[in-house]
């Protein structure tokens, strides 16, 4: 964006225009389709809920959580780590952006000993990868939050290139905190008032696009907790 500031500095809209649409798929669709997902999961695994519910309970007093003044401090964010490590779990299983693409400058010769030509284009299955016996373990497809929680119960940091969902190396996810620090908020708003409900028959199903979309969204009830 910057580069096409520089090249075109006389027209600032399309400048704006480019950045604006940049924001609005690469920020804020992909924590909306994380959220989706995260609800979802959380439905159909009601004792990760739980855990979730009284990990707030533990963490926040009852007159913060009434008036919903929930991080008045970045420390407070850290003490989650359950919520942390079922988000993380999340968008290991449904990455928002779900594949990528490279090309080489020139031809070369992969780590891996494959070669690429000029022309090729390497395309990066993130959605995959977060899915494979070899990189995850024989339970890579069940949702487990522990698998992101250290004996000592602090959060596994699990490196980028393992854990792919937000991109690595020098083009990697610049929003990854803002996403956590986003998600954490609106998730320990909604779990701590309402209980969510799929409606019944709502079909559940990717949608084959950029972003891993819910092909017919996400329809559910909110029931007020007592
Ligand atoms: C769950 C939410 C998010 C996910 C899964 C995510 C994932 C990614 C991925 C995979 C890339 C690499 C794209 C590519 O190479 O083509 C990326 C890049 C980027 N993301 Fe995010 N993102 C999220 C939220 C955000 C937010 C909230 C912001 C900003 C507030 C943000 C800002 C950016 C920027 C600026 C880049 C471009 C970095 C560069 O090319 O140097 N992202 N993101």
């Amino acid at each position: 964006m910057e580069l096409a500031y520089k090249e075109n500095p006389e027209n600032p809209d399309k400048f704006f225009r480019d950045a604006l649409v940049n924001m609005m798929v690469g920020a804020r669709d992909t924590t909306s389709t994380a959220l989706s997902w995260f609800f979802w999961l959380l439905w159909k695994n009601p004792i990760t809920e739980s855990k979730i519910l009284q990990e707030i309970k533990t963490n926040f007093n009852t007159e913060d959580l009434k008036s919903c003044n929930l991080f008045k401090k970045r420390e407070e964010m850290h003490k989650l780590v359950y919520l942390h490590a079922a988000l993380c779990e999340s968008l290991r299983l449904f990455p928002p952006a779900p594949f990528n693409h490279k090309a080489p400058k020139q031809a070369d010769v992969l780590p891996s000993g494959h070669r690429v030509g000029k022309n090729s284009k390497i395309v990066l299955s993130f959605y995959s990868m977060g899915r494979m016996e070899g990189i995850w373990g024989k339970d890579c497809l069940e949702f487990k939050p522990e698998r992101w929680i250290t004996e000592k119960g602090g959060i596994k940091h699990e490196p980028s290139y393992k854990f792919t969902a937000f991109n690595a190396g020098p083009r990697a996810c610049l929003g990854k905190d803002m996403a956590f620090t986003q998600m954490k908020i609106l998730a320990t708003t909604i779990i701590h008032r309402y209980s969510i409900q799929v409606v019944t028959g709502h079909p559940i199903v990717p949608k084959d696009s950029v972003v891993l979309e819910m092909k017919y969204g996400l329809r559910i009830r909110l029931e007020k907790r007592s």
